[in-house]
């Protein structure tokens, strides 16, 4: 156990009720170390958002061991050491968005933790002009970076992403990925980020976990050796596109691991 990383043994989890010949993660392996920028991608059910659920300590499992950075999952969530951004942004209705982000620092006091200083935040998602708004009146896009500012303002050890840029047009999303790493970078906190996009993967990450189906577990991580900082040069480089490629060769090998017969699958 060491508390320098994030480590997934040999875990394995199938949901009440689910079929327990298809675990929902089927014996997944993984080292993550700290201050990583880590994404996991891979087909449709793969257990992406399951296993990213129990290294927030949210989901139980059934067997197999994670610890982050020496402690449980559960130990984690409770300091408070650990933020999550869902797919689509939980921001208070009745409070403006200033006050949405300033909210992790009333939580943080109580939990004996720092905070990150609200005003600066929403410099660098490039919102002070909004910070009197209210929820409803911001575009999804808007909604996203309050999400993320506010995650950033826990200064948690982890902040796990599930899908959060989905929802949102390609042009947004590449402004969100540079505001995203320019936190990550600044708070060097360790990131774990679900996606389904092969590019969005390389452009973010040291390392791209491709996952398969099926059995739901670790098919192969792949290193990206791209200089930071990751500007426009860099993302329209060759070494982008071979790193593209080779994400997607993978991803087509994990697919037909998935579409695999049970029985060869489960040998
Ligand atoms: N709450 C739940 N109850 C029962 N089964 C579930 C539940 N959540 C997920 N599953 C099942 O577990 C498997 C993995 O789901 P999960 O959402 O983790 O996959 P994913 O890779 O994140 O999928 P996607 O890319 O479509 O979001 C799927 O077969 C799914 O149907």
């Amino acid at each position: 156990m060491s508390d320098d990383r994030i480590e997934v043994r040999g875990l394995t989890k199938t949901y009440e009720g689910g079929d327990p010949r298809r675990p929902a993660l089927d014996g997944v392996d993984l080292d993550i170390p700290r201050r990583r920028f880590v994404s996991l991608i891979g087909p449709s059910g793969c257990g992406k958002s399951t296993l990213l659920r129990v290294i927030a300590g949210l989901e139980d499992h059934d067997t197999g061991t994670v610890t982050v950075f020496g402690s449980t999952p559960e130990s984690m969530c409770e300091a408070k050491a650990v933020g999550l951004v869902p797919q689509t942004p939980a921001l208070l209705p009745w409070l403006n968005v200033r006050r949405n982000v300033s909210l992790p620092a009333r939580v943080n006091r109580r939990a004996g933790r720092g905070s990150e200083d609200p005003d600066l935040l929403l410099r660098m998602v490039d919102l002070e002009d909004a910070a009197r708004r209210y929820p409803h009146e911001l575009s999804g896009g808007m909604k996203q970076r309050v999400a993320i500012a506010r995650a950033f303002g826990l200064r948690p050890d982890l902040l796990l992403m599930d899908e959060p840029f989905s929802a949102l047009d390609e042009f947004t999303r590449e402004a969100l990925q540079l505001q995203l790493l320019g936190l990550w970078e600044r708070m060097s906190t360790t990131v774990v980020f679900v996606t389904h996009s092969v590019r969005e993967a390389v452009t973010l990450s040291d390392e791209v976990v491709v996952m398969s189906a099926r059995p739901g577990r670790v098919h192969e991580v792949l290193p990206v050796d791209l200089p930071r900082p990751r500007d426009g040069a860099v993302v329209t480089g060759p070494l982008m596109h071979a790193l593209e490629d080779r994400v997607r060769a993978s991803l087509q090998s994990a697919w037909e691991v998935g579409a695999a017969p049970d029985d060869l699958v489960r040998r």
